[in-house]
C-alpha cells in the first residue's frame, strides 16, 4: 500500500506547487499594499486584469491620465506616497514635493532606471538613451550632453531656418487652398509635418535628392511604425519589464527587423557620404559621426578589433539618430499643436505674442536671427503654460535600485525594483501651486513668479540628470515655427468642435494677415 500514500503525497505536491504557491503568490500581490500599511487603491478585478494581460481591453493614455489624477486628488496630504495596482503589479504614486525632488535630483542615483527593456547586442535601435539605465546611460547621456547644449543651437539655425522656409510654401499653399472652402485646417497632421520633416533633414540628412532612393513618405510610415508597432503582448511585455536578463539572453527585440534595416541603411549611407566628403555640414547628423570618431580616434586597437568597435559605434549613431524620433517628434507636435490652440482660443495673448514679435524683429532690422528668437521672454512664457496645462509627458515613471527610507517620514518605504509614479498633469493642475488652474495665463511664468515658484512644481522637461536632453533644440524648432507663423496668420478656433479629449482632431481657422477677410467674424460659429 505504500505506493498508494506516494501517489497521494506526490499529487499533494503538485498541487502545491502549481495551484496554491501561484494562488498565494496571487494574494501576497492583490494585498501588498494592505500589508505595508500604505494608503492604496485596491486592485482591479480579476477578470480585468486578464483581458488586460490579453489585449483584450487596451488601457488607453488618456484613461491612465484621468486615473493619476483621480489617485493625486484623493490621497494628497495622507501620506507621501500611496499604492495602487498596474494590472497585478504594485506601483507608488508620489504626493508630496520634497520626495519628487529626493527621487529626481537629491537621491537620483536610486532611481536612474525608467524600467524599459532594450537590449542592445541584438537589437541596436532599442538601446537609446530614454530607454538605457545605470552606467550604461550616464555614459552615453556625457557623451551626448555636449551636442544638446545652448551654444550648438547657434550652429544647427540656418539649417533649420531653411527647412522650416520650405514647409512654410506647402503650409501657405494649403491655406490659401482651403480659403475656397471653410477655411478651417486640421492642424495636428501639420504640425506633425513640419517637425517630421526638420528631423528628416536635419538629423537623417533626408535632402531632396536623397528622398528620390528615401521618399519622405515612406520614411514617415517607417516613423509610424516604429512608434505604434509593438512586437509584444502586454503579457509578453510585462515579463519583459520583470525579466529584462531573461528577455536579453532570449534575444527578445522590440524593434521590428523592417524598421531597423530601413534606419540602418539610411544612416549608413549619409555616414559613409560624410565621411568620404571633405565638406561638414552643420547639422545634428554631423555633430553625431564628429562625435564617432572622436570615440574611434581614442581607441588604439587591432584591424579587427576597430571593425568591430566602428560597427558597435554605427549601431549607437543609429539609436541616438532614432531617439529624436521616438522621444523628440510626438512632444514637440504635441506642444506646438497645443500652442496654437491655445493662442486661437485666446485672441487678446495672440495679439500680445505678435506685438512682442514685431517689436523684436524691428530690433534686428526685420531680420528673424537667432539673437532674435532668444530674446522673445513672453513667447517663452506662452511654451511654459501650454505645456503646465497640457504636459505632453503626463506622468514621469522611475525604478528604485535599493529600498528607500522616505526621509520625512521613515515609517514609509520605497520598496526596491517598485516603479514609482510622479503625476506632473496632476500637479500642474493643483490649485495650491496654480490658482484657477484651468486658465491659461501664460503670465504666470513671468521672471519674478519662476524664482517663487518651488522646484519640481513645473515638469514640462522633467527636472535633474535623466530630464529632456532636447530641451534647447525642442525650443528652438518650436520658437522658429511660431514667429514665422504668428506673423503671417491669424488663428482662431473652430467653436463648433472645441476639444474635449487630446485625441480629438484640432481644426483651426487660419487665416493670412495680409489678405483677413472682411467679416472673417462672422464665419466663425459659436
Ligand atoms: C516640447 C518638446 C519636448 C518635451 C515637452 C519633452 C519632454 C521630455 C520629458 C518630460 C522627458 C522625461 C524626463 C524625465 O523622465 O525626467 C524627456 C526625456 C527625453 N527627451 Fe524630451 N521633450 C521634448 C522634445 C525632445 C526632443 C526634440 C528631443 C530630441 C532629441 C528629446 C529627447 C529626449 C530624450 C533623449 C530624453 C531622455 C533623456 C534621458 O533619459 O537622459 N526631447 N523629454
Amino acid at each position: 500500500m505504500w505506493w498508494v500514500w506516494l501517489i497521494v503525497a506526490v499529487v499533494i505536491a503538485v498541487l502545491v506547487i502549481f495551484v496554491l504557491t501561484p494562488l498565494l503568490y496571487i494574494c501576497y500581490k492583490r494585498n501588498y499594499w494592505r500589508w505595508h500599511n500604505v494608503p492604496f487603491e485596491p486592485p482591479a478585478p480579476e477578470f480585468e486584469i486578464l483581458q488586460r494581460l490579453f489585449g483584450l481591453r487596451p488601457t488607453l493614455e488618456w484613461e491612465e491620465l484621468e486615473h493619476y489624477d483621480l489617485l493625486y486628488r484623493n490621497f494628497k496630504g495622507r501620506s507621501p506616497f500611496c499604492g495602487f495596482y498596474h494590472l497585478m503589479q504594485p506601483r507608488a504614486l508620489i504626493l508630496d514635493r520634497e520626495l519628487i525632488m529626493q527621487i529626481l535630483i537629491k537621491n537620483f542615483s536610486n532611481f536612474n532606471d525608467r524600467g524599459i527593456y532594450h537590449n542592445s547586442k541584438h537589437d541596436p535601435l532599442s538601446a537609446d538613451l530614454y530607454s538605457r539605465r545605470g552606467s550604461e546611460w550616464k555614459e552615453m547621456r556625457l557623451r551626448l550632453e555636449p551636442i544638446f547644449a545652448k551654444d550648438e543651437m547657434r550652429y544647427l539655425y540656418d539649417g533649420l531656418r531653411e527647412s522650416s522656409a520650405e514647409w512654410l510654401l506647402g503650409f501657405d499653399q494649403l491655406v490659401r487652398n482651403e480659403r475656397a472652402h471653410s477655411g478651417y485646417i486640421e492642424i495636428r497632421t501639420q504640425i506633425r509635418r513640419y517637425v517630421l520633416t526638420t528631423l528628416a533633414a536635419c538629423v537623417f540628412d533626408l535632402t531632396a535628392a536623397r528622398q528620390e532612393k528615401y521618399p519622405l513618405n515612406v520614411f514617415e510610415d517607417m516613423t509610424h511604425l516604429e512608434h505604434t508597432t509593438s512586437r509584444h503582448s502586454e503579457f509578453a511585455n510585462a515579463f519583459l519589464r520583470r525579466y529584462p536578463r531573461l528577455g536579453k539572453k532570449m534575444k527578445l527585440r522590440t524593434t521590428s527587423k523592417e524598421v531597423e534595416d530601413y534606419f540602418t541603411g539610411l544612416i549608413t549611407e549619409v555616414v559613409n557620404e560624410r565621411e568620404q566628403s571633405s565638406t561638414e555640414k552643420k547639422d545634428y547628423m554631423q555633430l553625431l559621426v564628429n562625435l564617432m570618431q572622436q570615440e574611434l580616434s581614442t581607441h588604439e586597437v587591432e584591424d579587427q578589433t576597430m571593425k568591430e568597435l566602428k560597427e558597435h559605434l554605427m549601431g549607437e549613431l543609429a539609436a541616438h539618430a532614432i531617439s529624436f524620433l521616438k522621444a523628440g517628434l510626438r512632444p514637440t507636435t504635441h506642444t506646438l499643436t497645443y500652442i496654437l490652440y491655445e493662442l486661437a482660443l485666446n485672441d487678446p495673448i495672440q495679439e500680445q505674442l505678435r506685438a512682442e514679435i514685431e517689436v523684436a524683429l524691428k530690433r534686428h532690422n526685420n531680420e528673424l536671427t537667432y539673437d532674435c528668437l532668444r530674446e522673445l521672454k513672453f513667447l517663452g512664457q506662452v511654451i511654459s503654460e501650454t505645456i503646465r496645462l497640457h504636459p505632453v509627458v503626463p506622468y514621469l515613471i522611475r525604478r528604485t535600485l535599493t529600498d528607500f527610507p522616505v526621509l520625512s517620514d521613515n515609517k514609509y518605504v520605497l520598496p526596491k525594483n517598485m516603479f514609482i509614479i510622479v503625476p506632473t498633469h496632476a500637479i500642474h493642475n493643483d490649485a495650491e501651486y496654480y490658482p484657477e488652474p484651468f486658465i491659461f495665463k501664460p503670465e504666470r511664468f513671468g521672471r519674478e513668479d519662476n524664482k517663487r515658484r518651488d522646484i519640481c512644481m513645473w515638469l514640462g522637461f522633467g527636472e535633474g540628470p535623466r530630464s529632456c536632453i532636447g530641451l534647447h533644440f525642442a525650443q528652438l524648432i518650436m520658437r522658429l515655427l511660431l514667429v514665422q507663423l504668428i506673423t503671417r496668420y491669424h488663428f482662431t478656433v473652430d467653436r463648433t468642435r472645441l476639444m474635449v479629449k487630446p485625441q480629438n482632431v484640432i481644426r483651426l481657422r487660419v487665416d493670412p494677415l495680409d489678405e483677413q477677410a472682411d467679416g472673417r467674424e462672422a464665419d466663425v460659429v459659436i
